[in-house]
């Protein structure tokens, strides 16, 4: 079983970047040569999200990195989905390792607050993984099928969700999952997809693959069937960097 979805690319730009510096990257994106299929969208820190909305090319989606449960109102610090989509924003990353280890959220609230992000219109970057502690006791689908069977309880539409799959063991640690790995674990959230909600939409998610990716690794995770793109930390704060891992759809192209 092989997914059937165009190649999709993310820069999550965590907690870095400043004015100028995001000045200097959206130059660097809009006169860059990407490919035609490959979806591309980037995510700055909220506070540079009308900065990067109001320069960056329209060739390229905005993201944000998270936003709150639910409708806005007396919530100190947060952003809700629908100020999100007000400002021009059409995607979220939900679930990332670091919200889910640093910050502590629970697969109960990122489904939820999936769902409601879904419901206002933004397409959400879903991400899972298990931590180095849980792949060395041969727990890594218990794990990642546990976060997934938690989106599943409060989602119902899936054609705007993207499945990220990220190792927390390769995030931001330079140990890239090799190809293998990366494939097998891919090809098991496929098939969950297939049992758990339908045919159809395992075949038209598109499960990309975090941790480590640069332009050196992009190209072999790319060739494997079931790795749909890639979602970039550090390397998606050079331009030139990610415009080669976006191009990475060659790669791919050559392989199917
Ligand atoms: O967390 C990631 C993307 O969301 C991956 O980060 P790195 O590419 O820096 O390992």
């Amino acid at each position: 079983m092989t997914g059937s979805g165009r190649f999709f690319v993310g820069g999550n730009w965590k907690c870095n970047g400043s004015t100028a510096s995001i000045k200097q990257l959206v130059n660097e994106l809009n006169s860059a040569s990407i490919e035609n299929d490959v979806d591309v969208v980037v995510a700055p820190p909220f506070l540079y999200i009308g900065q990067v909305i109001g320069s960056l090319t329209d060739r390229i989606e905005v993201s944000a990195q998270n936003c709150w449960v639910g409708k806005g109102g007396a919530f100190t610090g947060e952003i809700s989905a629908d100020q999100l989509v007000d400002v021009g924003v059409k995607w979220v990353i939900q679930g990332h390792s670091e919200r889910r280890h640093v910050i502590g959220e629970s697969n109960a609230t990122i489904g939820k607050k999936s769902a409601y992000a879904l419901s206002k219109g933004l397409g959400v970057i879903a991400c899972v993984g298990e931590k180095l502690e849980e792949r060395e006791a041969s727990r890594t689908t218990a794990v990642v099928f546990e976060q997934l069977q938690a989106y599943a309880d409060e989602i119902s539409d899936w054609s705007k969700v993207v499945i990220a799959y990220e190792p927390v063991w390769a995030i931001g640690t330079g140990k890239v999952a090799t190809p293998e790995q990366a494939q097998e674990v891919h090809a098991a959230i496929r098939s969950w997809l297939s049992e758990k909600i339908s045919l159809e939409v395992a075949l038209a998610t598109r499960i990309i693959y975090g941790g480590s990716v640069n332009r050196s690794n992009c190209a072999e995770l790319a060739k494997k069937e079931d790795i749909d793109g890639f979602l970039v930390g550090g390397a998606s704060l050079k331009g030139p960097e990610f415009v080669s891992i976006c191009n990475a759809v060659t790669a791919k192209k050559v392989a199917v």
